[in-house]
């Protein structure tokens, strides 16, 4: 982060923690001070191997941004969503039916369940903060928005895909090589707020905000906070949220890295419902990163890995042949484009399917 004096912005306040007793994902916690020797790889990349093939979420801690650069972040989010007329925002607003998700996504865009739509807003930007334009009061922001865009990059995407390649004994760079900073793509920095509902919409929706789901791209890195709304489908099939540690990141993988994996590495589902009774009056902030591949990456299992050799169920496909592969850039826009926009018919174990390249992505209410 810049040491110089930084633009002064209003302070976010979150909500104070939760004091209920909620039933809490057990996930593990991987110290990323052991990044950069070949021990701490070789102990974390186990770690992580374990996590992605049990739960599919865990933490960072001692990732090196201090809680008051992440602070920081939230104030910056506040700005975006909050500091911006709703006039502005329209001018900026994301290409989501052509499956670009850069800019804003006001509310009420996507359909939630039973007639209910979404009360989020979200304003997505780019790792390369050039690629597009950015509303008055976000221009001056911008430099750390890059900082913390690399931040993410560099010092949690790039040693995580070095992780993901040891678990599956291939060369370490396997993945890194495929998150180039310079190429065309869309891994973009999201800022989020998700704002109170009606009591109507809450019985409507089940109190779900944000469907189940899995992440699009390859990583998704949230930066924690106290909301506690996020959960998990657990292998036992049960829901549990995701605990809120201070200044640690939350992580899970999305289509894009089980597709590299041959279905090693599976996202996991999660959504977002209402907060617990004492955290009902307030706001409630996301900054998340996603990561996904160069656009021009076809998204083929690394079949040469000695792991997925030796599986007994061998490598698992989504198409017939390797040839129908997307690339991350068709994946994306086909997922973009659709998701919560298309009319879905419920199947009889409570899902909904879409179609998209010729893959079903699944929705779980
Ligand atoms: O806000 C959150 O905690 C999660 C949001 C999420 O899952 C998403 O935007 O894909
Ligand atoms: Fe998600």
């Amino acid at each position: 982060m810049p040491s110089v004096a930084l633009p002064v912005i209003r302070h976010y306040i979150a909500a104070p923690p939760t004091r209920e007793k909620l039933d809490y994902a057990d996930l593990a916690i991987l110290d990323f001070s052991k990044i950069g020797t070949p021990e701490g790889h070789a102990e974390l990349s186990v770690q992580l191997r374990d996590a992605m093939t049990t739960n599919g979420f865990f933490y960072i801690v001692n990732h090196g941004l201090t809680q008051a650069e992440n602070d920081r972040m939230f104030d910056i989010t506040d700005v975006a969503l909050c500091g911006v007329p709703e006039e502005e925002k329209r001018n900026y607003l994301a290409n989501i039916s052509d499956g670009s998700n850069e800019g804003y996504k006001l509310r009420a865009y996507l359909h939630i369940d039973g007639g209910v739509r979404d009360q989020f807003e979200y304003y997505n930007i780019n790792e390369d903060i050039s690629c597009k334009q950015h509303p008055k009061a976000v221009r001056p922001l911008l430099p750390e928005v890059a900082e913390f865009a690399k931040f993410n990059h560099y010092r949690i995407l790039h040693p995580l895909m070095r992780l993901f390649a040891l678990g599956l004994e291939l060369p370490e760079d396997t993945f890194v090589n495929m998150h180039n900073f310079e190429a065309v793509g869309e891994s973009y920095v999201r800022m989020m707020k998700y704002y109170p509902r009606s009591a109507d919409d809450e019985v409507n929706a089940k109190q779900v905000w944000l469907k189940g789901h899995t992440d699009i791209g390859t990583v998704t890195i949230l930066w924690s906070q106290p909301v506690t709304s996020l959960q998990v489908l657990m292998p036992d099939g049960q829901w549990r949220y995701v605990r809120h540690i201070d200044n640690a990141l939350v992580v899970n993988s999305g289509d894009a890295m089980e597709f590299l994996s041959g279905g090693f590495y599976k996202p996991t589902v999660h959504r977002v419902v209402q907060p617990p009774q004492d955290q009902r009056g307030y706001n409630r902030l996301s900054v998340i990163f996603f990561a996904m591949t160069d656009d021009n990456v076809k998204l083929v299992p690394r079949a040469e890995s000695p792991v997925l050799q030796n599986l007994k169920h061998g490598v698992q496909r989504r198409w017939a042949d390797d040839a129908d592969a997307p690339t991350m850039e068709a994946w994306r826009k086909g997922v973009t484009s659709t998701y919560g926009l298309v009319e879905l018919k419920k199947k009889e174990d409570g899902t909904e399917e879409n179609i998209v390249n010729g893959i079903a992505v699944k929705y779980y209410s």
